[in-house]
């Protein structure tokens, strides 16, 4: 068996999403070190065909950078109605396609972004893959002032949270992280979350989970479909 890197394996699916692309489509673009390999290989396919795509939409500040750099025409997401194809990675995906998201602090842009396509194509190497959501700590968007109490929310249903350091969101606000969460429910804890005054998004991506999940792994991508 060869072995290969995790980065290997990231850009091995980060490739292969592009498959998944129709031609002269405007696509949804999320964010990370996956996601950044995405990106590369769209570059590289524009070398030898401008035409294919037409453009993007962006979910964070550093994807918007790396696509501009390449030439790519960044697109706020008000500016279209659908998406055919939403690419983005995980820190989580179980076996129903239900995601924990926001590592890199961007899922509420992401969420926004997903939510606009008809199709997630997740990507990600097989470390990600995992029966049960929670042991990658939860992000969640939060405004300043309702840290301290969604914090103690959290503690409440067993769970250790705390502020991100150092770290401001695209949109202002802090991330908490909750380690120690075992989500057995992730649409119904999506859904009660959400509703917590002060939070802005929680990083379980249940309503908006992934159509398909192209998997990295030594023998090659794995295709799981939900
Ligand atoms: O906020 C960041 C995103 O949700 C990323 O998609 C997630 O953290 C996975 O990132 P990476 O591909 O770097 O593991």
């Amino acid at each position: 068996m060869t072995t290969m890197t995790q980065d290997e394996l990231k850009t091995l699916v980060g490739r292969a999403a592009l498959d998944y692309v129709p031609q002269g489509a405007i696509v949804g673009v999320g964010t990370g070190s996956t996601v950044d390999k995405f990106i590369d290989a769209l570059g590289e396919a524009l070398k030898s065909d401008p035409g294919r795509i037409s453009g993007a939409v962006s979910s964070s500040v550093r994807s918007t950078e790396r696509l501009t750099a390449l030439g790519i025409k960044v697109q706020p997401s008000e500016s279209v109605t659908s998406l055919g194809v939403y690419i983005d990675g995980a820190d989580e995906i179980d076996h129903a396609g239900f995601m924990i998201k926001g590592g890199g602090a961007a899922l509420t842009r992401e969420k926004i972004v997903a939510d606009l396509a008809e199709k997630f194509v997740c990507i990600a190497d097989e470390s990600k893959l995992v029966l049960v959501l929670g042991k990658f700590p939860l992000p969640v968007e939060v405004i300043p002032m309702a840290a301290a109490q969604v914090i103690r929310g959290f503690e409440k249903l067993g769970g250790q949270a705390k502020v991100r350091e150092g770290v401001t969101t695209d949109n202002g606000n802090v991330i908490v992280d909750v380690s120690g969460l075992n989500i057995e429910s992730p649409a119904r804890f999506e859904a009660d979350i959400n509703q917590w005054p002060g939070v802005v998004t929680v990083g379980v991506f249940a309503r908006n989970k992934a159509s398909v999940c192209l998997l990295g792994t030594p023998e090659g991508v794995k295709t799981l479909a939900f």
